[in-house]
């Protein structure tokens, strides 16, 4: 399907479309005359020339914010009728008051916003009362010019008209672009129930690959910045999203101007673990999965998959606790404090802790469990108590604590600071009494942290972490430096965190996270059925509930992204090991699969890369199964006349156009058109589940058209 044209035809296609097309004039004439009013920083003048300057500014922010929205004010309309009342609300991405006319716009992530995504036919406004929905009508603008209108629902037309399905078709119909989409103008309605739970309920969205699982979940960031969400309003640049690798955090980055959210952080979990344990340089290896995928010693794997298991075990948490506990007990035993400090008016006064004193502080450090960890904390409490023992006068607080501050910082320094996070992490793993003390692991659990199924495995030559391990050291740190978002040097809870293929991450992980953010401000976007880590992953979004107090588990039922001809063939693939494979697709009909099978490879995917152009498509992947196989292929592929950038690296970008590229930077992302290579089972083992999953991400890539590729045969599963 060839990708939409910059100038779409106007479809006059509605006995009221001079009507709308009239109102869309009004609405940008008012925005516009209102932009002018703002920029002119003679009438934002206030009484002083201080007050004018702020006023001035404050409108030219204004007008900054609705300037790009004038093109494209609005892309629906709903009529409805409240108390007697008859009104239309147009809906668009920014709100708009006209002050001076009747050409305002709601915005799509208000509460009445909402009423246009629904099934809903009532509600209840604020005001009291009741309202009743009339008219659902998409209204599609380009450049300020109405091009088409579309009713949803109309009941003097009988109610649905099926239009909502014919909007979202003709959006799937497009070309896709070099990064992630809103998709503000067709949330369909359980989506739209997915993104608006309510605010400060952790939330975890479960649904099959293509259901705008990703999307939905910068949508509901989006939304919680929302000045309605009240206490719950979340602060963009106090928020972040947790993407499996950066090629992709940087394809979906290109969601958030669109949506407002220009300053949120998104990054990946490995990178977010290191910063937080200032070791930027170190190394993360997943020597696991290596393991897995290599060795063919089913005992040596089978332990491999549960000691990573264990690693990443909730209880773990309470583990490192303990342990922690016992070593500083350790560390305070024979220290004390005594301090002479100047209080003026007084003269010297000691203040004094003995090591009972100072116990009794790490008792209650320990009970309060702060999120900036137990060394901050501990400090706070010994200042606390000195200025209460001494009864110090506000105006003198601060002279008093300076000088504490050298004898406290010797003394933290003694009792907290002998240790790393990631040396703490390896001696209690080393140390099977360290393991015993919190008696929440079993005496097999204890034995089996202490065997090596990795032994086998090379590590990097600099300093290096295993993904495994790094929630137990994220942990240590939790303990120790405290987690959350560093503001300056301090740390504060993220207002809200979203987790991108969630079911990657370890329980223990989650118990970390849902410290590090504000209570209930949790959002997981996974799928239980994709998980490619099953080692590092919970069993079930069970165990996420667990460890997240009032999570709710909400599920997302269709697909968006493929082809009728696309799903099929990745259902099939699917279906043999995920009994759950049967997955409701957008009923979207499209090229037939393209197979290419028997001779020189190169030339194949040559050929298959020129039908991918005639057919009209512009962003067309080659998915190998390797990073090595991309690099090779792209290089010979130039013999071949045919150019396709290699993105074998985090630090490659898509930029568009005609890539290459391995199935695991490739998964997350989507394409017009994608070609499989090598799609045959030398390369995608039949016998092995997890390459059969490879294989089903790789098909699994392209909006309208794909092609597999093989030297001999094809995969049986695809031939
Ligand atoms: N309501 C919608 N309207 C239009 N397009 C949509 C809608 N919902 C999802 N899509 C499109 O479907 C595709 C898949 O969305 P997304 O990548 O968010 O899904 P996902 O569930 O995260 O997939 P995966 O599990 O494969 O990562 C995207 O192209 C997205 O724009």
């Amino acid at each position: 399907m060839p990708a939409a044209s910059p100038r779409r035809p106007q479809i006059e296609n509605h006995p009221e479309f001079d009507l709308e097309a009239a109102h869309l004039s009004g609405t940008v004439a008012a925005m516009l005359r209102q932009i002018e009013f703002w920029e002119d920083r003679e009438r934002n003048a206030g009484a002083d020339l201080e007050t004018s300057v702020i006023m001035a500014d404050e409108a030219g922010e204004h007008a900054a914010m609705l300037s790009p929205h004038v093109h494209h004010p609005y892309f629906g309309s709903l009529k409805v009728r409240v108390g007697g009342r008859e009104q239309t609300l147009y809906v668009g991405k920014h709100a708009f008051q006209d002050v001076k006319g009747p050409h305002h716009v709601v915005g799509w992530d208000s509460e009445v916003g909402s009423l246009f995504y629904t099934q809903e036919l009532t509600w209840t406004p604020r005001r009291g009362g009741k309202g009743t929905i009339r008219r659902r009508r998409q209204l599609d603008v380009m450049q300020k010019r109405l091009l088409r209108v579309t009713d949803l629902y109309d009941d003097e037309q009988g109610g649905d008209t099926g239009g909502r399905e014919e909007v979202l078709l003709r959006r799937l119909n497009e070309g896709s672009t070099a990064g992630m989409r809103d998709v503000v103008e067709t949330l369909q309605p359980e989506q739209n129930e997915a993104m608006r739970f309510p605010a400060g309920t952790p939330v975890i969205i479960q649904g099959a690959a293509g259901s705008g699982k990703t999307t939905i979940g910068f949508h509901r960031l989006a939304w919680m910045t929302n000045a309605e969400r009240g206490v719950h309003r979340a602060r963009p640049e106090a928020c972040m999203v947790l993407m499996p690798n950066r090629v992709l955090a940087a394809y979906a980055a290109r969601i958030l101007p669109e949506l407002g959210l220009d300053s949120v952080n998104v990054t990946t979990p490995e990178s977010w673990a290191v910063g937080l344990l200032g070791l930027e340089k170190l190394e993360v290896t997943d020597r696991t999965l290596t393991l897995l995928l290599t060795d063919r010693d089913n005992t040596r794997r089978a332990l491999a998959w549960r000691k990573a298991k264990l690693l990443g075990d909730a209880r773990m948490l309470d583990v490192v606790r303990t342990h922690l506990w016992h070593k500083w007990i350790g560390a305070l035993r024979g220290h004390a404090l005594s301090e002479a400090l100047e209080v003026p008016g007084r003269g010297l006064v000691t203040f004094s802790l003995d090591e009972a004193a100072l116990l009794e502080i790490l008792r209650t450090v320990f009970a309060q469990d702060s999120l900036d960890g137990y060394r901050a904390a501990f400090r706070r409490e010994v200042e606390e108590r000195a200025l209460e023992a001494l009864r110090v006068p506000e105006e003198h607080q601060t002279g008093v604590l300076r000088q504490l501050s050298t004898p406290l910082t010797t003394l933290l320094g003694r009792v907290f600071a002998s240790t790393t996070p990631v040396t703490e992490t390896r001696r209690l793993l080393s140390s099977p009494e360290a393991l015993k003390a919190s008696s929440l692991l079993t005496g097999r659990e204890i034995q089996l942290l202490q065997t090596d199924p990795l032994s086998g495995i090379p590590t990097p030559r600099r300093a290096h972490a295993d993904v495994t391990e790094l929630p137990l050291m994220l942990a240590m740190q939790a303990f120790m430096g405290g987690i959350g978002r560093a503001v300056g040097r301090t740390l504060e809870p993220f207002d809200h965190v979203v987790l991108d293929e969630a079911q990657d991450y370890s329980p223990l992980l989650y118990a970390l996270l849902g410290r590090a953010t504000r209570q209930g401000h949790l959002t997981a976007l996974g799928d239980m059925n994709q998980g490619m880590h099953g080692y590092k992953g919970p069993n079930t979004w069970d165990a996420v509930r667990g460890v997240l107090p009032g999570a709710q588990t909400l599920t997302l039922s269709r697909t968006y992204r493929s082809t009728r001809q696309i799903t099929e063939l990745g259902a099939r693939i699917a279906s043999t090991y995920n009994r759950a494979a049967d997955v409701q697709g957008v009923d979207r009909d499209g090229a037939e699969v393209q197979r290419y099978q028997g001779g020189n490879e190169l030339e194949l995917i040559a050929r298959a890369v020129k039908d991918a152009q005639a057919a009209g498509h512009t962003n067309i992947a080659i998915v190998t199964r390797r990073g090595l196989d991309a690099e090779r292929l792209s290089e010979a592929l130039r013999d071949f006349d045919t150019d396709a950038q290699p993105i074998t690296t985090q630090e490659h970008r898509f930029k568009g156009g005609l890539v290459i590229l391995p199935v695991n930077l490739a998964k997350g992302l989507e394409f017009s058109a994608a070609i499989v290579a090598s799609a045959d089972t030398e390369t995608y083992d039949d016998s092995t589940e997890y390459e059969r999953r490879l294989l089903y991400v790789s098909a699994s890539r392209a909006l309208h058209w794909l092609a597999l590729v093989s030297a001999g045969q094809l995969h049986p599963l695809i031939a």
